[in-house]
């Protein structure tokens, strides 16, 4: 692939998702500078419709009955659902519209898709190994209750933050992914 000389636009060529991520995390002041580069997103109106929750540590656990509960999961006694473990720092992306005669909410749900997008991007370059999961139980009731959504808002996911290997980093810089064909994603108004 080529590469952009743009410092910018090679983060954005070579980002990629890592599913599988090493232990430790940023923290929320660390996260609160990234976020500099987050809150410029396009957001119409500058209605600012998302907000950000960090789970760490026994959070992850809870998020854990959270989803068992709502899938109608039951599990022997001091068995935990892995799947929140899977990074030491989930960041949970929450759409927050309002009611606004300028910006219908799903152009709130694009500024807030867009901020995730913007963070796992500044993550990325900031280092760490990110991925954005959701799953079937994502607004389920048991999961927005223990974020403590309000009825307006809408959990867009997870972030799975960790860290990375340094070879692995090397080599994933070394060796970036085939680049998409352009063709099917640009095109003009039919005639
Ligand atoms: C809103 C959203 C939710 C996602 N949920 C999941 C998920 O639950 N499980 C999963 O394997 N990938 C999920 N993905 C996709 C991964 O985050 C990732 O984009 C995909 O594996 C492709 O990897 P790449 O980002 O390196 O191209 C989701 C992506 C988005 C934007």
């Amino acid at each position: 692939m080529p590469r952009f000389t743009d410092p910018v636009l090679d983060a954005m060529a070579t980002r990629r998702s890592l599913a599988k991520v090493g232990p430790g995390a940023p923290t929320d002041d660390e996260l609160r500078d990234l976020l500099a580069a987050v809150t410029p997103v396009a957001d119409h109106k500058a209605l600012r419709p998302w907000r950000l929750l960090t789970l760490r540590g026994d959070d992850r656990a809870r998020l854990g009955e959270a989803l068992d509960a709502a899938a109608g999961t039951h599990r022997e006694p001091g068995e935990v659902n892995p799947k929140p473990f899977r990074a030491d720092l989930l960041i949970a992306v929450v759409a927050s519209p309002r009611e606004h005669p300028g910006a219908p909410v799903w152009e709130q749900h694009a500024t807030a898709a867009g901020a995730g997008h913007l963070l796992e991007l500044a993550l990325w370059r900031a280092g760490w190994g990110v991925m954005w999961r959701t799953g079937l139980q994502v607004n389920a009731p048991e999961v927005r209750a223990l974020h403590g959504l309000a009825d307006h808002e809408l959990l867009m996911g997870w972030l799975y933050v960790g860290s990375i290997d340094a070879d692995l980093r090397a080599r994933i810089e070394e060796s970036p992914r085939p680049v998409l064909d352009p063709t099917p994603f640009l095109g003009g108004l039919p005639a």
